[in-house]
């Protein structure tokens, strides 16, 4: 009798403890955030409990997605404000001096937003897009070398060979269609971007990142469709379809990138691989991990690597495309350049840096169309920028594309596309140049900004010197904004379609 009394209090307790810690983590701790932003005069729209403001997100998103005109997307008018995405408080900013404070923050006590990691574990692991503090800076200090100019340009040829397969590809189309086509662009360009972080990240195994790529981006879509119940505590672990086949797919990725690693280290070549999966995999080693951490690492990192740099670059070459297609005056403008400065050759990485009009045009493109549009993180200590107090535990959103388009920094012309203002470099573009910030700004700034802008100008180069173009009848001009591997992306919408011709 004794001890069955025992054995039910310790039940009680044990459940009384959960239901605590249940009620501080959805209801107490969200509400004493909240209440601490609202102290500072920081407004949002009220939360309902579990679900925070979900519900008005997805209300929002699909009168985005239904929208078919050319504006941008609504957005608040104010600069500095809140909202829950279920139990996690997020500060948005687009305040340029509060900005420019977190943006260049160098403490680690600014991290990766944790829920990132928890709610796209299967896609990106703890790799460098999603870790904070010591883990990110040894990965960062790793990989960065690696992308730096000098080893760009030593991926000058794979660049343009990736490029020469699209080019290829649409010729044979125009030429079969009689000098004139209509092709929809989208997944040419997705072809291109993947062809190269395959072959900068497998070297000679690239098409086995084929395989990788296609499962990836399966489970990147199955992510993005259940983005909106992130931070509905404990959905990630429900068995529902969505997660089993998340679970699967990540598990098949797993495998084929670690079948790839051991290919390789069985190979008795003395070839010199300086791929990046070279680099992760020696990381992995002088870390001294033990075997599943240190497969893990291998694993998170290359599907970071491919994350980081394939829908970005695939997203705005396309905006560059349909903004050159929509402005025939600069895609004349920008041809003239390209013929004048390559005479017919294939573009090295001087005869790129020449080309001052396409640099432009890209810039004017990143501005308009960021294919990264929030850039997040958290305060894992109580910090400060600017006059406002931040918590631990708030997330921070920095608001990129309301900066970029904000007419009180750009100018009343500030929604039009107007390459010409980057004549003077991004310092005479406009008011508060540290606000244009397409790459990100600060110690996490983009890894491969080099290799993307190369990726953009070869492209573009390329495509413009073989043909001209115009919007197809078929186009509908209906911007997203997707939530993808990081806060949100900017898709261009399904059914873009340019017309290509032989010049
Ligand atoms: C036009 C193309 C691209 C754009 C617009 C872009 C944009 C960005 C932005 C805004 C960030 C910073 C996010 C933050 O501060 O949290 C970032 C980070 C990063 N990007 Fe890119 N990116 C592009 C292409 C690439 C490519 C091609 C690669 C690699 C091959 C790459 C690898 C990375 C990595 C690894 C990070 C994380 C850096 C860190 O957290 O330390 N990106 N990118």
């Amino acid at each position: 009798m004794e001890f069955d009394g025992f054995y039910l209090l310790g039940w009680v307790g044990v459940i009384g403890f959960v239901l605590i810690r249940l009620y501080y983590g959805l209801v107490l701790k969200p509400e004493r955030l909240g209440a601490k932003m609202r102290k500072q005069g920081i407004i949002g729209p009220p939360p309902t409990l579990l679900l925070g403001n979900i519900r008005e997100l997805k209300k929002s998103q699909s009168i985005l997605l239904n929208t078919s005109s050319s504006h941008l997307p609504q957005r608040c008018s104010c600069k500095v404000f809140m909202f829950s995405l279920g139990n996690i408080n997020i500060l948005c900013v687009a305040e340029g001096d509060v900005v420019k404070e977190i943006s260049t923050c160098t403490s680690l006590d600014l991290g990766k937003p944790s829920y990132q990691q928890k709610e796209r574990g299967p896609l990106l692991g703890k790799g460098i897009l999603t870790s904070s503090g010591h883990v990110w800076l040894h990965q960062r200090k790793l990989l960065a070398p690696h992308l730096y100019m000098d080893k760009v340009k030593g991926m000058m040829n794979l660049i343009s060979d990736s490029t020469i397969n699209l080019l290829n590809s649409w010729k044979t189309i125009i030429e079969t269609e009689g000098g004139i086509a209509d092709i929809k662009i989208d997944d040419y360009v997705r072809n291109f971007s993947k062809d190269v972080i395959s072959r900068a990240c497998f070297g000679s195994y690239y098409s086995r990142g084929d395989e990788i790529f296609q499962k990836l981006r399966s489970l990147q879509e199955n992510m993005s469709r259940k983005s909106l119940s992130k931070g509905v505590p404990g959905m990630r672990h429900l068995p529902t379809k969505s997660n089993r086949d998340a679970w699967a797919l990540e598990k098949e990725i797993r495998n084929l990138i670690l079948q790839v690693t051991k290919e390789r280290e069985m190979e008795s070549t003395n070839q010199e691989r300086q791929d990046l999966l070279k680099i992760i995999t020696e990381g992995a080693k002088n870390m001294k991990l033990g075997q599943e951490a240190s497969r893990q690492f291998i694993v998170d990192n290359c599907k970071n690597i491919y994350m980081a740099g394939y829908e970005t670059t695939a997203v705005s070459a396309t905006w560059c495309l349909m903004l050159l297609a929509s402005h025939q005056e600069w895609q004349d403008r920008v041809r003239a350049e390209v013929l004048q400065v390559c005479e017919g050759r294939i573009p090295d990485s001087d005869m790129l840096r020449q080309m001052k009009q396409l640099n432009m045009v890209i810039h004017e493109a990143l501005r308009l169309y960021p294919p990264v549009v929030v850039v997040s993180r958290e305060a894992l200590k109580d910090m400060r920028f600017g006059n406002i107090d931040i918590p631990k535990g708030i997330n921070i959103w920095t608001l990129v594309l309301t900066l970029h388009t904000d007419p009180e920094i750009w100018g009343a012309d500030a929604y039009e596309f107007k390459p010409d203002r980057f004549v003077n470099g991004i310092t005479g573009a406009c008011k508060l140049p540290h606000v244009y910030t397409p790459f990100g700004v600060g110690p996490r700034v983009c890894l491969g900004q080099n290799l993307a802008m190369v990726e953009l100008k070869m492209l573009v180069a390329l495509i413009l010197s073989n043909f001209s173009f115009s919007i197809s009848p078929k186009y509908t001009h209906s911007p997203a904004i997707r939530v993808g591997y990081r806060a949100t992306t900017w898709t261009p919408s399904v059914g873009e379609e340019v017309c290509e011709k032989n010049i």
